[in-house]
């Protein structure tokens, strides 16, 4: 496909079943339809170069044809076979290229840029990738999967791997992008359960389990029901690579202890799951209770922060609801679902609390929105006018979304 190209993907909240998804047992997340990945790939002025230009992240890096010598053929070759793990060559080969960026956050992000890069589009210069995100980044929703999801789609289409049909994401291109978005979620944080990327790539909600051979089985829950639920982020930095591996340490420390935490973290998810399928007044409760108990098993796993259990003393003590952190922990979100009585007062107060006394951001936000999309090339041409400045100039969360959020923006998406 020829440039432009604009795809998008949402994030997620983790309702059950973080870390514990990595090894194996159940989890339930639900994309968040106004928290959105956006990438636009245009021509470069200069066709000698690969740019990127991440400014979420303050990255801005260009790579000439004269660098990509490291990158041969054979390193490139055969990289569907390098879908599950990734290619040790293609690796070696992209060393070079990252030097300049090591040590430093944005090392992860180029890598899996380039890694998807040259496994889907080979040696082609002349391009430029910019993201933006109305995401918070590394904030525990997802925006790992939802920029690994927007660059799988976006390089699939530019490599030519995905133009079966004009109208519409087939499945198989939708498994296509689920694929290699994992691969990308790997070079961003080493061992991904999946569960991200696939509801980035598929959108609505889904129940996920990793299995043993590898191989993942994730059933979408369509009507996935409006929990009234409060999302805070508490705005302290956090990387999800650096608790997993936390995680996989504390494991091998104390395997009798950790096994049966992740085990009971499985049940949880799989009662969770039956509740959420008849959601009804007779059991919301127990729904609460599963939250409460849930991050409880995360606190014993050594994931959570002084900061997050701010926000569940908070709720506790108001009793306005239960209180989880979301993603990997360490910082980042946590979720307020919130009890049937809670007043309307209650609620403001709760919200108010967290953000003047400690600088929290509050959201309240639908769960359960469409997943990946693209843009027609006709569609970007007609109103390039609306999205160049987006991607070239400082606009705002707010601005982006006005114009892009699909199904409250003007332009149409493609899914
Ligand atoms: N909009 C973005 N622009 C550039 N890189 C991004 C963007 N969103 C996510 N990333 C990459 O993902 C990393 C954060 O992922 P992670 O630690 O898994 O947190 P989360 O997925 O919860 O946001 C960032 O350090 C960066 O490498
Ligand atoms: C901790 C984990 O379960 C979720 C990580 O989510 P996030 O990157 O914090 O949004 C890891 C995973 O499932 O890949
Ligand atoms: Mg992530």
């Amino acid at each position: 496909m020829s440039l432009p190209l604009l795809t998008s993907a949402p994030g997620k909240v983790i309702i059950f079943g973080e870390h514990s998804a990595v090894f194996n047992e159940p989890a339930i997340a639900a994309s968040v339809a106004s928290l959105r990945t956006y990438l636009f790939v245009t021509k470069a002025e200069d066709s000698d170069v690969i740019e990127l230009d991440f400014p979420d992240i303050s990255l801005d890096h260009k790579w000439h044809s004269a660098e990509l010598s490291s990158i041969s053929m054979a390193a490139m070759a055969d990289s569907d076979k390098h879908s599950k793990e990734l290619n040790a060559e293609l690796n070696a080969a992209l060393e070079p290229l990252l030097k300049p960026l090591h040590g430093s956050l944005q090392y992860h992000a180029a890598y899996c840029f380039l890694y998807l890069y040259f496994s889907l589009c080979g040696l082609r210069t002349g391009v430029k990738f910019t993201v933006k995100s109305s995401s918070p980044i590394g904030a525990g929703l997802g925006s790992s999967a939802s920029i690994a999801v927007c660059l799988a789609l976006a390089t699939g289409k530019l490599g030519g791997h995905l133009n079966s049909a004009p109208e519409r994401l087939t499945k198989q291109e939708l498994d296509f992008v689920n694929k290699w978005s994992f691969i990308g979620e790997k070079c961003i944080h080493g061992t991904p359960s999946g569960i991200d990327n696939a509801v980035a790539t598929y959108g609505n909600a889904v129940l996920f389990q990793r299995q043993a051979n590898g191989e993942t089985k994730s059933e979408q829950i369509l009507d996935f029901p409006q929990v009234p639920m409060i999302l805070t982020n508490t705005r302290i930095p956090r990387s999800t690579k650096v608790l997993v591996s936390g995680v996989k340490d504390l494991i091998v420390r104390q395997p009798e202890i950790a096994h049966p935490i992740l085990k009971t973290m499985g049940q949880v998810a799989s009662r969770g799951a039956k509740i959420l399928a008849n959601l009804n007044e007779t059991n919301y409760a127990d729904l609460c209770e599963l939250i409460r108990i849930n991050h409880g098993l995360l606190v014993a796993l050594g994931v959570s922060h002084p900061g997050l259990e701010v926000i569940k003393a908070l709720a506790d003590s108001m009793s306005i609801g239960s209180t989880k952190l979301t993603g990997a922990g360490g910082g980042g979100c946590a979720l307020t679902i919130l009890n049937s009585n809670a007043s309307p007062e209650d609620i403001a107060k709760f919200k108010d609390t967290l953000e003047t006394k400690h600088s929290y951001k509050t959201y309240v936000t639908g769960l359960g929105g469409p997943g990946c999309a693209y843009m027609a090339k006709g569609q970007i041409q007609n109103h390039l006018d609306l999205i160049r400045p987006l991607f070239e100039t400082n606009a705002s969360v707010s601005e982006l979304n006005d114009v892009l959020l699909p199904g409250k923006g003007p332009l149409q998406w493609i899914h």
